[in-house]
């Protein structure tokens, strides 16, 4: 869906990689099209020196791929370059969709600026239509979902706890009629939660592919 508005979002923000940055690589299929021109510049030589911090092990793969080096340490991250599953007009994200949002988050958090890629239909004036992913250990993880339903969704195991990310836990999406960026720290509380998918506070710019066109919209970091 979209494609091409995630190309146009991912290939505009391309425009601000140039020779010896080192960068957050995020996870999913616009950060793919981010990837795939990133790879054309590195192996055509015009661009030089990039060193990339993956945020999956596809990602990883990807990258290695196309000759970009990759390097698991967190300092002096320029821009991180990632996706979104939905952004509000604050710039708060839901992230998680592809199972990533452990190491994305922690990528984003230490990194100077944070650019996210979209296209115009993952807007929403309030969070609400994409379940929240949230990332559970496989230890009383039933326990722990209980615990996630009682601030008010319902939970379910990603692909009936076949889905496992990767760092091998289970992620079980929840359906809240609103998710209130609050309820970020409020489950991260719960014993047995690793991770959250609401970033908040996190992005510097949004990149939205509106058909031919991107739109950026500007935050700051808090
Ligand atoms: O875990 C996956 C990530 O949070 C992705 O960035 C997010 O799901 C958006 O992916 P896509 O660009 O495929 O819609």
């Amino acid at each position: 869906m979209y494609e091409n508005e995630k190309k146009v979002s991912a290939m505009e923000a391309l425009k601000h990689v140039h020779s010896n940055m080192k960068l957050g690589l995020g996870t999913g299929s616009t950060t793919k099209y981010f990837l795939d021109g990133l790879g054309e510049l590195v192996k055509s030589g015009k661009i030089t020196g990039i060193t990339g911090v993956p945020t999956s092990l596809r990602t990883a793969d990807l990258a290695k791929s196309y000759g970009i080096k990759i390097e698991n340490n967190l300092e002096g991250i320029e821009i991180d370059f990632d996706g979104a599953d939905e952004f509000d007009g604050s710039g708060n994200l839901i992230k998680g969709g592809g199972g990533a949002l452990v190491r994305e988050k922690i990528v984003a958090y230490n990194s100077k600026e944070v650019y996210i890629m979209a296209d115009h239909s993952k807007f929403s004036e309030k969070l609400h239509s994409f379940p929240l992913p949230v990332e559970v250990l496989p230890f009383m993880e039933d326990v722990t979902k209980k615990n996630i339903e009682k601030t008010g969704c319902k939970a379910t195991f990603r692909d009936g706890k076949n889905f496992k990310s990767d760092n091998g836990n289970y992620i079980l999406d929840c359906r809240f009629d609103f998710t209130d960026v609050a309820l970020e720290k409020k489950i991260k509380m719960i014993p047995g939660v690793v991770e959250v998918g609401i970033f908040s506070g996190i992005t510097t710019k949004v990149f939205i592919g509106e058909n031919e066109k991107c739109r950026v919209m500007d935050f700051q970091k808090s």
